[in-house]
């Protein structure tokens, strides 16, 4: 058997189609292998085997392998720091928790006695791994003692040390994308922190990326006078947009402007932006830390134990879903349809029916249902309005989009502009009714802009007040290309690349989805 040193491998490990995700170690290219299987794992050594075009299958043994997969684990997960590129001394930090004296003017010494720094060694636990099997599945254990790794990320947090002179500090807030409750919440609190750290010059861009380039949109000054009472409201105080990103554009327009700091408000879309943001000033080598807040109601950012706004906005749908549970409850053999947010994950659509407990049938994206048919959800109404008398629905904007036509037309941002299924289905509830001679009286909500262009509630808003200081953190830190959320937990600092790798989504087989299902009664409908 072969014994396998980490240079040999450079790529992805994969058995057949399936990328076997959670092995530290990447195929060996240049043997030519065209998939890999594991063989076994103990807590001392993996053997995988590689089955080549041109040559016998070889096995491979790896004797280190936990040590590679924490090692390849710590390497994704480093943070992206202005001195990669650039040579830069740190200072101490002006950032404290004590009041200054107005003579101070926010830049004296900070207060020693406050131990409330985190260091830049300091990790927080994101996941423990625990492999009871050499495979996922589970099969053929050969591993009896079971073998674990842990993964670490960064805290999140003020450094002692950091990167910027305040004084100087010209720093830009922008907000990308779909509107989110508590957006104004960040945005203030980005301010009040800048402020902190003795930050005088803080501006806004407007109108998302395109803030940038299109002329008439001048940068919004902004102090703690002007952001006192942003977060009283819902939208954005500098407002937002989809599409029209040139990278190259942007950061010239931030080198005109001379920002050193920018702060990135939006999803996966505006992440994935701000990191090509971030590419782009280390190509040119410039001192700009580039800091993204993860913004969405659709709770889709991987990684995230919650994105701010979708409590709120799984609260905001609490209203539309009691209304449509009274309508449908007080009709003869009425049906409540309520259609949510969740282009493509069904978070908000999960939480809001098992939050409301009314629900009856629940439909995500993730989860294909038939309509018609012995097991489709027309059968299962017939059910429901036989049984209970009345019925009520709540499906995600994104979900059954087979039924539609598809259109391919897309936002200014390349997201697929979707059907409306919430119409669709409401046609197909009334003419299956009417044809099988049983009268039905069917009302559909449609809440959509309602649920996030309310004010954050208070659980968000505590939330964005974490997020936008611990990102003026991250930035006076010196990390560029990074961004900021609660993950297990725990207040983290991540490289962009690791949330936008793909967008979350609502496992099928998570126990939360069974306990959705459990709390709607639904059957599978397939
Ligand atoms: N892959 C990408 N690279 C660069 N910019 C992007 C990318 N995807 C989206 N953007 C820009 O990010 C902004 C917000 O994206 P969008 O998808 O509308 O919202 P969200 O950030 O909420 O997903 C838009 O201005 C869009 O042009
Ligand atoms: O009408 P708009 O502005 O395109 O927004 C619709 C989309 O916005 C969202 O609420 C959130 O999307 P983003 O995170 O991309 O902003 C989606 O659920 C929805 O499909
Ligand atoms: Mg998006």
């Amino acid at each position: 058997m072969a014994i396998a040193s980490p240079v040999d491998y450079a790529g992805p490990i994969t058995s057949g189609q399936r990328r076997l995700s959670c092995f530290p170690v990447h195929s060996c290219n240049h043997l030519r292998c065209n998939a890999y299987e594991k063989k076994s794992r103990t807590s001392d050594q993996l053997v995988i085997r590689a089955i080549s075009v041109d040559r016998p299958q070889l096995d491979f043994s790896i004797p280190d392998w936990k040590n590679l997969f924490q090692e390849d684990f710590d390497r994704r997960f480093s943070l992206p720091h202005l001195t990669d590129v650039i040579h830069l001394e740190p200072r101490p930090t002006t950032f404290s928790l004590k009041s200054r004296t107005p003579l101070e003017n926010g830049s004296g010494p900070f207060d020693e006695s406050w131990n409330g720094y985190v260091n830049d060694d300091d990790r927080a636990l994101l996941k423990v791994i625990k492999f009871a099997s050499p495979t996922s599945a589970g099969a053929d254990c050969i591993d009896p003692d079971c073998s674990w790794v842990e993964q670490w990320v960064h805290r999140a947090g003020p450094r002692k040390q950091i990167y910027f002179e305040p004084q100087s500090v010209k720093a830009g807030i922008v907000t990308c994308g779909g509107l989110c409750p508590g957006l104004n919440d960040v945005i203030r609190q980005i301010v009040l922190t800048l402020e902190k750290y003795g930050v005088k010059n803080i501006v806004g861009i407007q109108h998302g990326f395109r803030g940038f380039f299109e002329d008439h949109l001048s940068e919004v000054p902004l102090n703690r006078h002007v952001v006192q009472n942003i977060n009283l409201s819902g939208g954005s105080f500098l407002g937002v947009s989809r599409g029209g990103a040139s990278v190259s554009d942007i950061v010239d327009s931030i080198q005109a402007r001379r920002l050193d700091m920018l702060f990135v408000l939006g999803g996966n879309g505006t992440h994935a932006g701000a990191n090509a943001i971030h590419e782009e000033c280390r190509k040119r080598k410039l001192k700009v830390s580039i800091v993204g807040v993860p913004k969405t109601i659709d709770n889709d950012i991987l990684l995230m134990d919650k994105t701010f706004g979708f409590d709120t906005a799984v609260e905001a749908a609490q209203r539309a879903i009691n209304s449509a549970y009274i309508e449908a409850h007080s009709a003869f053999h009425g049906i409540g349809l309520v259609k949510l947010m969740g282009r493509s994950s069904g978070f908000i659509t999960m939480h809001a029916s098992l939050s409301s407990g009314q629900v009856d049938i629940c439909l995500i994206p993730e989860v294909p249902f038939t309509l018609d048919g012995p097991n489709g959800v027309l059968r299962h109404l017939e059910h429901l309005i036989d049984t209970k008398g009345f019925a009520l629905i709540c499906i995600a904007e994104g979900a059954g989009q087979e039924y539609l036509q598809k259109s391919n037309a897309t936002d200014a941002s390349g997201n697929m502009v979707l059907s409306d299924i919430g119409a669709h289905l409401q046609q197909k509830i009334k003419s299956h009714f009417n044809e099988i001679g049983v009268h039905s009286d069917v009302k559909y909500i449609d809440p959509t802009y309602m649920l996030r262009a309310v004010r954050a509630n208070a659980s968000d808003a505590i939330l964005c007040t974490v997020l936008g200081q611990n990102a003026v953190h991250g930035a006076f830190a010196g990390f560029s290309g990074i961004t900021t959320g609660v993950c297990n937990t725990h207040n983290v600092y991540l490289p962009i690349p690791e949330v936008i790798k793909s967008t979350r989504f609502v496992d099928p087989n998570s126990r939360m989805w069974h306990r959705c299902l459990t709390s709607t009664g639904q059957p599978d409908f397939h």
